[in-house]
């Protein structure tokens, strides 16, 4: 088992192991401290609504399911909300038919969420969670590699606006993220890339570990090795969210390749995923940073060899002033300046400021 605490305003655990999905209602009723009935020996008056997609549903969500048992055992009244899921769904229109549904269940201030999925499921359950009656607590069972290395730990929450991605959210932590191990034998290997695109930007940031073991693998179906990445990755996280809940400062730094990346995922219509957009991202700010003398020592190659090893399709289809224009919403512009991360070296990265008439210029360097 792997637990890792976040101190943050919210303080919570997040528990990676095999099987814990059917022990979910007794992590739950821990975490939030609740007791229960002295004549049922179990929870009572207490609404718990698994949110969770289209492509999830099938596998964990039904009633008959681990998830579901574990919940109604424990005492809880469980509902459902399920969504079509991707990108397209992960809008103000869904929180609105969310918070509806919840209401029409007559959910109250005690009541929880659980959002049962990747990283849009848990985005939009989060920001659900932060609304509902101003406010209510909610839980995170990540299903891929990507939410659990990354999306499901720190709190921000949030949907995509039609002028860009993640334009509309909160800060709103959990209250509790379990990830069973076992969910990784469900996922394809393009939606384990995308975790892993995550975990190698974590690396890249604070933590030469994660580039290193990654370097020895050719393959992503060893468990114990894509756990041991996201316990490095989540221990990145937890720092950095720690000492900047709210991303004034050096939260920012989680946001290597992510100016490109939302900017790649918006041109495409997020027809190219978050992870692999990502990947783009870093290599391009790699490439342009290194040949700006940016960097301390030169770390693109490095960056590169990492990402070609698992075969990320790293070339980004849009011209640097597609790319430029579409970062105009980047919640990284203050005033007429832009903020971008770039490497120092592996396992170093620092906020540079630049005007964003220079971001045009910037791109171009790394196409
Ligand atoms: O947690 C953070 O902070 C991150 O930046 C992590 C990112 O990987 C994640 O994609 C996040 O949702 C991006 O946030 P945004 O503020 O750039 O929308
Ligand atoms: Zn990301």
């Amino acid at each position: 088992m792997i637990k890792i605490h976040v101190a943050a305003s919210q303080q919570y655990d997040v528990i990676l192991n095999k099987g814990i999905l059917s022990m979910t209602g007794m992590y739950v009723k821990d975490a939030l401290g609740l007791q229960d009935d002295p004549i049922t020996g179990k929870l009572k008056n207490k609404k718990i609504c698994i949110v969770t997609d289209e492509t999830v549903d099938p596998l964990y969500g039904r009633e008959n399911q681990t998830l579901w048992r574990s919940l109604t055992l424990t005492g809880f009244e469980v509902h459902k909300y399920v969504f079509p899921g991707g990108e397209d769904s992960k809008n103000m229109e869904t929180i609105e038919e969310l918070l509806e549904f919840l209401a029409a269940k007559r959910f109250t201030r005690t009541d929880v969420l659980l959002a049962l999925g990747g990283g849009i499921v848990g985005d939009v359950t989060g920001f659900a969670a932060a609304t509902y009656l101003r406010g209510i607590e909610f839980i995170q069972v990540p299903t891929t590699l990507l939410a659990i290395v990354d999306s499901s730990v720190g709190g921000k929450t949030g949907v995509n606006l039609k002028a860009g991605k993640n334009l509309a959210g909160a800060f709103w932590q959990p209250s509790l993220v379990l990830f069973d191990s076992e969910f990784l034998d469900t996922l394809s290997y393009d939606i384990k890339l995308d975790g892993i695109a995550e975990a190698i930007k974590a690396g890249i940031i604070a933590e030469p570990l994660i580039l290193d073991s990654i370097k020895m693998k050719r393959t992503l179906d060893d468990p114990d090795f894509l756990m041991n990445l996201a316990s490095l990755a989540i221990e990145v996280k937890r720092k950095v969210v720690e000492e900047d809940e709210r991303d004034n400062g050096s939260r920012q730094l989680l946001n290597l390749g992510h100016t490109l990346a939302h900017a790649i995922e918006k041109c495409s219509r997020y027809k190219i995923s978050h992870g692999h957009a990502v990947a783009m991202g870093m290599k391009i700010v790699a490439i342009a940073s290194d040949r700006l003398g940016w960097t301390v020592e030169n770390c693109s190659e490095d960056i590169l060899e990492i990402l070609e090893r698992f075969k990320f399709p790293l070339r980004c289809p849009y011209s640097a002033w597609e790319l430029a224009n579409a970062a105009m919403q980047d919640k990284k512009i203050r005033g007429g300046n832009i903020t971008l991360v770039v490497p120092a070296r592996i396992g170093k990265c620092r906020l540079k400021t630049i005007s964003v008439n220079k971001l045009e210029p910037f791109i171009s360097y790394g196409l």
